[in-house]
């Protein structure tokens, strides 16, 4: 990385591996391996685009889910909000900075009147429901901004006596928003799978962290590449195992991972 001026910050050599360093940095490199199917589907009276990256467990670039005048509005929240530098949480003293996501957050409470259109148009398109989700995190990166590569699902004991993961369950899958990319850098990297994403703004990107039977689904590893030059803003959604009124889980034993027609509505 020092041959091409793009001299990483130590933060970033002590929490990546090299070869997941290599895919970040030439997402092209790698989309030939991978099937990419395209969809355009019509439900609920507005027009779905999204590229199928990788079939078990799903994940999915939804293409311009998110309108314009949207992208736009959060921009600005993002612009005029002061950022604290996230947390992540575990370590003796609880949370704390780690190296692993160096990045700035913001919680956003539910009803936020910014988000009701996008909870709205999750709930027309998807059969999970929005209201088994936690609240929105915006993420901002600059350069050498990273998360290093993880698991979204939590694994709690069945014990545990945590809230949310007794409310809801564990994490079933991450809807991330993209609201600005970076010049350089700054993709989706899932090193188990070889699929990098390179996003446009207004795109969300959708993968399950679980199976049907509510467990970790092993390839869902990923993390947010480093920053090069300019600054990444995303949102991320998690959401819950439970309940969900409309998720259908197929019959067929076999194939544990979620299926398209599952999770988005009037798919056939
Ligand atoms: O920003 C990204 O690309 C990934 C974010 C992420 O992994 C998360 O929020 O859990
Ligand atoms: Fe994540």
């Amino acid at each position: 990385y020092e041959e091409n001026d793009t001299k990483l910050s130590e933060a970033i050599l002590e929490t990546w591996q090299n070869e997941t360093l290599d895919l970040c940095l030439d997402p092209i490199k790698n989309f030939a391996g991978n099937s990419a199917v395209s969809y355009r589907i019509h439900t609920n009276f507005e027009w779905i685009n999204f590229e199928v990256r990788n079939v078990q467990p799903l994940l999915i670039r939804f293409v311009g889910f998110v309108p314009p005048h949207i992208v736009q509005r959060f921009q600005k929240v993002h612009d005029n909000l002061e950022l604290e530098d996230t947390k992540v949480s575990g370590g003796a003293d609880g949370n704390f900075i780690s190296k692993s996501r160096q990045a700035k957050g913001q919680w956003f409470s539910k009803d936020d009147k910014n988000l009701l259109e996008i909870y709205q148009k999750f709930d027309n398109v998807f059969k999970m429901d929005s209201k088994t989700t936690e609240n929105f995190m915006m993420l901002s990166y600059d350069r050498f901004g990273h998360y290093a590569p993880h698991y979204d699902f939590l694994n709690f004991s069945i014990d545990s006596d945590n809230w949310w993961y007794k409310t809801y369950g564990d994490r079933l899958a991450t809807a991330l928003f993209i609201i600005k990319t970076a010049e350089k850098g700054g993709g989706t990297v899932f090193p188990k799978l070889k699929v990098v994403i390179s996003p446009e703004p207004g795109d969300m990107i959708l993968w399950f962290n679980a199976n049907i039977k509510f467990e970790q689904e092993d390839l869902s590893f990923h993390g947010a590449c480093p920053i090069l030059a300019g600054r990444k803003i995303a949102m991320s959604l998690w959401i819950r195992c439970r309940q969900h009124k409309d998720l259908k889980c197929q019959m067929n034993d076999e194939i544990l991972s979620h299926e398209l027609n599952d999770i988005i509505r009037n798919f056939d």
